[in-house]
């Protein structure tokens, strides 16, 4: 059961949860699969960039004063290296084609007239983009730490890098527990409809694991044991169960499993009843409370942070910014309200995510806020 008192104050349980997991361990992908992951060691040049020396226009390799006398033609593709150009030769070429040895220049067409075998103008720049001037084997790319975006797997394969070492990226398992719960269709009396599978694939995802699946299970003390008990994905995630009622089994359950509480309770107001736990031999156990606003704030709390600490991210503080607006604040601790831009949005209520629906984070409150003053701020999926 849920510890009496108000519970964790919510900072240190935000911290807790960023703080206590080591990242998982590296893996190789290609870029491309591992874009979104966070890097486990430097990125660095494979090979120099550009690789050789490249027109960078379409026009005349020339060398010696002119005019030239144009002796071929050279177009971007692979093909054995051309001879060096002799004073007084030009070869015609196209952006991004190796020029051929002892080339000072490339003239584009636009700078230069031809007469027959003959090309003359005046070189104003070289336009040639030497081998290596942007990268070098060896060069640094990004930190560790860096997570990977699109764009560096893309300057990656740039530089000849075939693989990218990553943290593997924690698989999370989702138990929706509640015998009035349902996965589809309209809910009939007493039941309601599952709103915890979408938000914790979300939230999930932006810290940089995956879902493996979510299951529903009935309140039966037996099949949450089972369920826990079973080997399976790093972060096992359970919603609802984590009160006091008579059908609330899982602190009962965790405590038979040995389990380890990191934190139980947090002074937060709603999400109160929200905990994290490690079964002896290293998984972990986020308790999300049932009520779907409070599941929110216990996902934003701790599930998120603890998520980003296994894929790798280096633990960060909130960003906080100023809150304006009216709010019923909790003395004991804080008051988790949602947010459009800097203003409050009233009416928020546990049970209910309609207002928070029409924010874009949530504020989180102290009992000495007042309007206009900085808060924390999680944004919302
Ligand atoms: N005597 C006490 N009662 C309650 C306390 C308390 O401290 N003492 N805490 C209240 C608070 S705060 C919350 S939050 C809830 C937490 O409840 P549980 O985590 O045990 O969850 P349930 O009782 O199963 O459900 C609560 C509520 O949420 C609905 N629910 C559950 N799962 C889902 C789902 N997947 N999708 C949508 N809605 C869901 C469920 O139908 C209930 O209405 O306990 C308070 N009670
Ligand atoms: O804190 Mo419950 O988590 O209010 O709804």
């Amino acid at each position: 059961m849920i510890e009496h008192g108000p519970g964790m104050p919510w900072a240190v349980a935000h911290a807790t949860a960023g703080d206590l997991a080591r990242p998982l361990p590296a893996e190789r992908t290609t870029p491309d699969a591992a874009i979104g992951r966070i890097l486990a060691v430097p990125l660095r040049a494979a090979v120099a960039v550009p690789a050789f020396d490249t027109a960078a226009m379409d026009g005349y390799a020339i060398t010696g004063p002119g005019p030239w006398r144009v002796v071929g033609r050279r177009l971007a593709g692979p093909g054995e290296p051309v001879d060096p150009l002799l004073g007084g030769t030009a070869i015609e070429i196209g952006t991004g084609a190796a020029v051929p040895p002892t080339t000072e220049a490339v003239l584009p067409y636009e700078d230069s007239t031809r007469h027959g075998d003959l090309v003359s103008g005046e070189p104003r720049r070289p336009h040639i983009r030497r081998t290596g001037e942007d990268l070098r084997p060896g060069d640094l790319l990004a930190d560790a730490g860096r997570p990977v975006t699109a764009t560096m797997a893309a300057a990656a394969v740039q530089a000849g890098v075939e693989e990218l070492h990553t943290h593997r990226p924690p698989a999370v398992t989702l138990f929706v527990t509640g015998d009035e719960v349902i996965t589809s269709g309209q809910p009939g009396p007493g039941q309601v409809r599952d709103s915890f599978t979408g938000l914790v694939s979300a939230v999930t995802a932006r810290a940089g694991g995956h879902l493996l699946r979510s299951t529903r299970l009935p309140d039966d003390p037996a099949a949450l044991a089972d369920a826990l008990g079973r080997p399976g994905a790093e972060v096992v995630v359970v919603s609802g169960s984590s009160s006091a009622g008579a059908a609330d089994h899982l602190h009962r359950v965790l405590t038979a499993l040995d389990a380890t509480w990191h934190v139980r309770g947090v002074a937060c107001r709603p999400g109160h009843p929200q905990g994290l736990a490690e079964l002896p031999g290293g998984r972990w156990v986020v308790s999300l409370p049932g009520n779907p606003y409070a599941g929110l704030v216990a996902a934003l709390t701790l599930l998120e942070p603890l998520l980003a600490a296994l894929a790798g991210r280096a633990a960060a503080p909130p960003v906080t910014a100023v809150v304006t607006g009216e709010a019923r604040l909790y003395a004991a601790g804080v008051r988790i309200v949602p947010v459009t831009g800097t203003r409050i949005r009233p009416g928020a209520r546990p049970g209910s995510l309609h207002t928070a629906a029409a924010a874009d984070s949530l504020a989180v409150l102290s009992a000495a806020w007042r309007s206009g003053d900085p808060a924390p701020r999680l944004v919302l999926p």
